[in-house]
């Protein structure tokens, strides 16, 4: 049990945001200056998980859950080597973590991973301002970096849009690597990292896949070496807009008719490689417990989301593409915003949101099961 930083927690902090409001707290993790995009999650646990995903690389997260911090950091629970939000912003953090696997505080583990958050702010007003403002870009300064608020807010105008931003291959693997199946090996996967969570390889080898994780970059070549009987893209930061290379390999794939699956960047290269448009949503569906409607059976599920971008997918009517038919599978039942597609002609899917559930509910783990299925039926 560790208490927290009680120096750092004492230094004053401001957060500014690019339209000009502010709000004025106390430092919380490193002390200093940094960027990034505003958005909010809604999860009520797991932030360890939330810190360790690639895909808030760049991104400052609210937590709209008022405190946070009380089961401390473990060493089981991040879903990759490091922290990636550039900031954190909390309420209430707990001063005093409490937890059998808890190894140090919350606030430490930023400290010493040099991300600056922010807490004593109130995070229900910020929240409600990005709902109705939408993402933005912002900046958080504590210690010597407070300085008068105009300076602060010409930095953050500075500072790099998430529209635009092509961030995939800066958290991704450089090397690849083998996660071995569970038990007997049934399949052979090629996961395409573009910042996957650990947990996503841990899903497929627990059913019986061994899968061989790829960098961002990885060729059609590199991909077919590994004789795969299906192929994986994975979640990852930034805007599917920029993500060119993704997009003209996942046509490889489908040309070739290897099982696909694609989790959320994916889902937004499938639509892409499908030749739908992506969209930046206003303001984001971030947390725990999504609703969305798998049209395929009629049934709901609650689900774990983390994006900022959506296809632009027509709901009501079977598309043609250059793979076949394709509909949209899954869909948001808070927004109707497409979190899913299936091609009818050859066996290929994606969802918008995270099957792994790290951190969230189980609902959704058919979805593995489903891409099994289709590496079953490719061999029948
Ligand atoms: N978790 C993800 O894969 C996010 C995908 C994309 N960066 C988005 O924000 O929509």
């Amino acid at each position: 049990m560790t208490i927290s930083t009680r120096g750092a927690a004492q230094a004053p902090a401001v957060l500014v945001l690019e339209d000009g409001r502010s709000f004025r707290g106390r430092a919380y993790g490193a002390v200093g200056e940094t960027f990034g995009e505003a958005v909010f999650s809604t999860g009520m646990t797991g932030y360890q998980e939330t810190l360790t995903d690639p895909s808030y690389h760049r991104q400052v997260v609210v937590m709209t859950a008022p405190h946070v911090g009380n089961t401390g950091v473990n060493d089981e629970d991040p879903e990759s080597g490091r922290i990636w939000v550039s900031g954190y912003v909390v309420r209430d953090p707990a001063r005093t973590p409490s937890n059998w696997r808890s190894r140090r505080s919350l606030d430490e583990e930023l400290a010493s991973q040099g991300v600056v958050g922010i807490s004593g702010i109130d995070t229900r007003a910020l929240t409600r301002h990005l709902r109705e403002r939408g993402a933005m870009r912002v900046g958080i300064f504590s210690g010597n970096a407070v300085e008068d608020e105009g300076v602060l807010l010409a930095k953050v105008r500075q500072a790099p849009e998430m529209k635009g931003a092509d961030l995939a291959a800066e958290v991704a693997t450089k090397e690849a690597y083998v996660v071995p199946a569970v038990g007997t090996r049934k399949f052979t996967v090629a996961a395409i990292d573009l910042g996957i969570k650990g947990m996503t390889p841990h899903r497929m080898a627990e059913r019986g896949i061994e899968v061989h994780v790829l960098p961002a970059t990885a060729t059609l070549d590199e991909v077919y070496a590994v004789r795969p009987d299906g192929v994986f893209f994975s979640n990852g930061p930034g805007d599917p807009a920029t993500a060119d290379h993704p997009v003209s390999l996942m046509r490889g794939v489908l040309e070739r008719k290897t099982p696909l699956f694609g989790i959320c960047f994916g889902n937004q290269i499938l639509g892409r490689s499908l030749g739908f448009g992506t969209y930046k949503l206003k303001y984001g569906h971030r947390g725990i417990n999504q609703p969305v409607q798998d049209r395929t059976t009629g049934k709901v599920e609650v689900t774990a989301h983390n994006h900022g971008f959506a296809v632009d997918a027509p709901l009501d009517k079977v598309s043609d593409t250059d793979f076949g038919r394709a509909e949209v599978s899954h869909v948001c039942l808070n927004d109707q915003v497409v979190e899913g597609l299936q091609l009818l002609d050859q066996p290929a899917f994606s969802v918008q949101y995270h099957p792994e559930a790290a951190a969230g509910p189980h609902d959704a783990a058919y979805l593995f099961d489903r891409f099994v299925s289709l590496m079953e039926g490719q061999r029948a």
